[in-house]
């Protein structure tokens, strides 16, 4: 007797956003398909919901109510990047897609690795670290749920932005950032401004110690933000997880990319307890939209954060399986020359997402 097991049906919102999104977002979702069905798991039932300069045309909103709300009857989503510097008034004024969803959603944990491929135009080869980024307060207090309390002009001269750290939040992605160490090389960075911005950056960095207290088989040290640079540009291959605030977190996780061969590699993924967001560290890259230029790969890896994430979270290892998969199809991929002219290849970004899907499928 033949006996099959059903797994579980998922819903995925997609979200293609502007500039390169259209050309990385699809990649990611065909390699996804091929990457579960070699896993075994069900295939995936995607939801295509617009955002940005798709939906202005649409619905006159950059973020529709009506996305918002289709995406919380979804297991998760992958948005494209967002060129929302580029929108016209007033939606340029206005809290950007990626910010409104986050901060929707409460999506509190911004984990973003940058890891070098070998023999590929990494600044510092060995490069494997994990930005652990604070993503609803800090200094994008536009997100924070202290609503008005961002950037503000008493007068058309003077412009005022508040930074705001919560004890509650600090702990929370502190103990993000101890768990993923445990799982990896156990040593966590924690990075403030402790000598400047004493009372906020301070807290930050205090709690994250406390918590630290809690983790006693974990390394912890803690460097200033202007520093940090320094150590990662010389020795990034030396750092594990770098737990940070949220404007800190977004800075340094460009120049870890960067580091680690090309910020068009650095994944990146957007998470709650409940909900998680596949979204590139990158953004729109108007430069090169349209020329099948873009590197997919963060895209790619950020869809594979999101199956591994909703393996974990439904205990479905065929999801973990299929998150393996299309990391080992871009590691081969990459390692045998294929790769997009960023990291020193040749092939567009088309290219680079048919090898991969073929890598995966020939297995
Ligand atoms: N999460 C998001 O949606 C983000 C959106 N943005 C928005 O994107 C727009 C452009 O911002 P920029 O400051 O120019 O940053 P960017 O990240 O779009 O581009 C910086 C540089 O990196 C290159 N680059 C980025 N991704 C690449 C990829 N996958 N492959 C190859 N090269 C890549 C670009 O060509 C450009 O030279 C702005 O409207 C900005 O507000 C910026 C950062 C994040
Ligand atoms: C969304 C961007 C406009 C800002 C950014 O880089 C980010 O918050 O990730």
């Amino acid at each position: 007797m033949t006996t099959t097991t059903a797994t579980k049906q998922y819903t995925l919102g997609v979200l293609h956003g502007d500039g390169i999104g259209p050309e990385i977002v699809p990649a990611s979702v065909l390699i996804a398909d091929a990457a579960i069905a070699a896993a075994g798991g069900s295939p995936v039932d995607w939801v295509r919901l617009p955002v940005g300069f798709e939906a202005i045309a649409e619905l006159g909103e950059a973020t529709p109510t009506s996305t918002l709300a289709a995406l919380a009857d979804t297991d998760g989503w992958l948005l494209g990047p967002h060129d929302s510097a580029a929108y016209p008034e007033p939606f340029r004024s206005e809290l950007n897609p990626s910010g409104t969803i986050r901060k929707h959603f409460d999506l509190y944990a911004n984990i973003r690795p940058a890891k070098a491929y070998e023999g590929r135009n990494a600044v510092v080869p060995g490069t494997d670290l994990v930005i652990m980024r604070e993503n609803t307060e800090g200094f994008y207090a536009d997100r924070s749920t202290y609503r008005g309390t961002g950037e503000f002009m008493p007068t058309p001269d003077i412009a005022i932005a508040m930074g705001i750290i919560t004890r509650q939040a600090c702990e929370r992605i502190a103990r993000e950032a101890f768990e993923l160490a445990g799982r990896r090389r156990r040593k966590v960075t924690i990075v403030h401004k402790a000598n400047v911005l004493k009372m906020t950056t301070g807290l930050f960095r205090d709690v994250c110690r406390e918590v630290a207290t809690d983790y006693p088989d974990i390394q912890v040290d803690d460097f200033h933000i202007d520093a940090i640079t320094v150590h990662l540009v010389r020795r990034a291959h030396e750092f594990d997880v770098l737990v940070t605030e949220n404007m800190f977190g977004d800075i340094l996780s460009d120049l870890a990319g960067e580091l680690a061969g090309s910020l068009g590699l650095a994944p990146s993924l957007n998470t709650s307890q409940e909900r998680a967001m596949a979204q590139a560290a990158h953004g729109s890259a108007p430069d090169i939209a349209g020329q099948d230029r873009a590197n997919p790969i963060a895209m790619i890896l950020s869809t594979a954060m999101l199956l591994d994430w909703l393996g974990g979270r439904h205990e479905d290892p065929t999801m973990n399986a299929a998150a393996r998969l299309i990391e080992q199809g871009v590691t081969a991929t990459v390692t045998a020359g294929t790769c997009t002219t960023d990291m020193g290849g040749t092939v567009g970004c088309r290219e680079f997402a048919e090898a991969v899907t073929s890598t995966i499928t020939q297995r």
